[in-house]
């Protein structure tokens, strides 16, 4: 790939080949909760990570991701904003090198250790992801940031202590209460199309340290390459443009 997150091919020189990266709809964003609308006609979110086998846990280069079989509406996000299901397929993570810096959205302009991001795509509508991540209601991300703490998580502890294919259940991954913002947006990585509707869940979930520290012994590089650490991998808030942020909750 021609892009990254480094001193030359990072975040901000994303615009010379992904001109969008400068467009009026990009994420990630600073959410400020005092300045977003509560909006009593959004349903609750509705997630159904029902069997769905996931396919392989993989290092893409950019980020560790789990990769699931989207042939099917098992694992399917629905209610909240969207006006369709949406089939899970992947998800992963950003992070930073340190636990004061890491996810892609901040809260007041605080930052969490880590931020997970189930991608979804509207297999109602669109043929494949690839259409899907084509169309404005083509894609639908749920951002979950991620707090470090002693105790782990024991789902959690399962994905990374595994790292081979598994059949995993992303609901581990979710906190009890889904309260969220949800504002229109963009992939936070190029192609950076403004194609997702996010959603991002109020409420942190816990990983230990350990597990922190796994997503940091992964590589950017390849075996022949000189070995970079995978840390830093979020892209900073970018400017709202005007949009509004709305909240599920009072
Ligand atoms: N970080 S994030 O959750 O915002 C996020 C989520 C999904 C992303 O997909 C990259 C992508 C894949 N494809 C694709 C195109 C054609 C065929 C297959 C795949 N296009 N863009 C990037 C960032
Ligand atoms: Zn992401």
């Amino acid at each position: 790939h021609s892009w990254g997150y480094g001193q030359n091919d990072g975040p901000s020189e994303w615009h010379k080949l992904y001109p969008v990266a400068q467009g009026n709809c990009q994420s990630p964003i600073d959410i400020i909760p005092a300045q977003a609308i509560y909006d009593p006609c959004l349903k609750p979110l509705s997630i159904s990570y029902r069997s769905g086998s996931s396919l392989d846990i993989s290092n893409n280069g950019h980020s560790v991701m789990v990769d699931f079989k989207d042939m099917d509406d098992k694992t399917a996000i629905y209610g909240g904003p969207l006006e369709s299901s949406y089939r899970l397929k992947q998800f992963h993570f950003h992070w930073g090198a340190s636990d004061d810096s890491g996810s892609e959205h901040t809260i007041n302009g605080k930052s969490f250790p880590c931020e997970l991001h189930l991608v979804h795509w509207n297999a109602k509508k669109y043929m494949t992801f690839a259409d899907a991540v084509e169309a404005t209601d083509g894609l639908a991300v749920t951002g979950v940031f991620l707090e470090v703490r002693k105790t782990a998580q024991a789902g959690l502890q399962q994905k990374t202590e595994k790292n081979n294919s598994l059949h995993f259940n992303p609901t581990s991954l979710l906190p009890p209460c889904l309260d969220y913002w949800t504002y229109p947006g963009s992939l936070t990585t190029p192609p950076l199309n403004e194609s997702v509707t996010w959603i991002v869940l109020k409420e942190a979930i816990q990983i230990s340290d350990k597990q922190m520290e796994k997503f940091r012994t992964l590589l950017f590089t390849t075996e022949e390459e000189e070995r970079i650490q995978m840390v830093n991998n979020f892209r900073p808030p970018q400017p709202l443009k005007g949009r509004v942020v709305r909240a599920s909750f009072k």
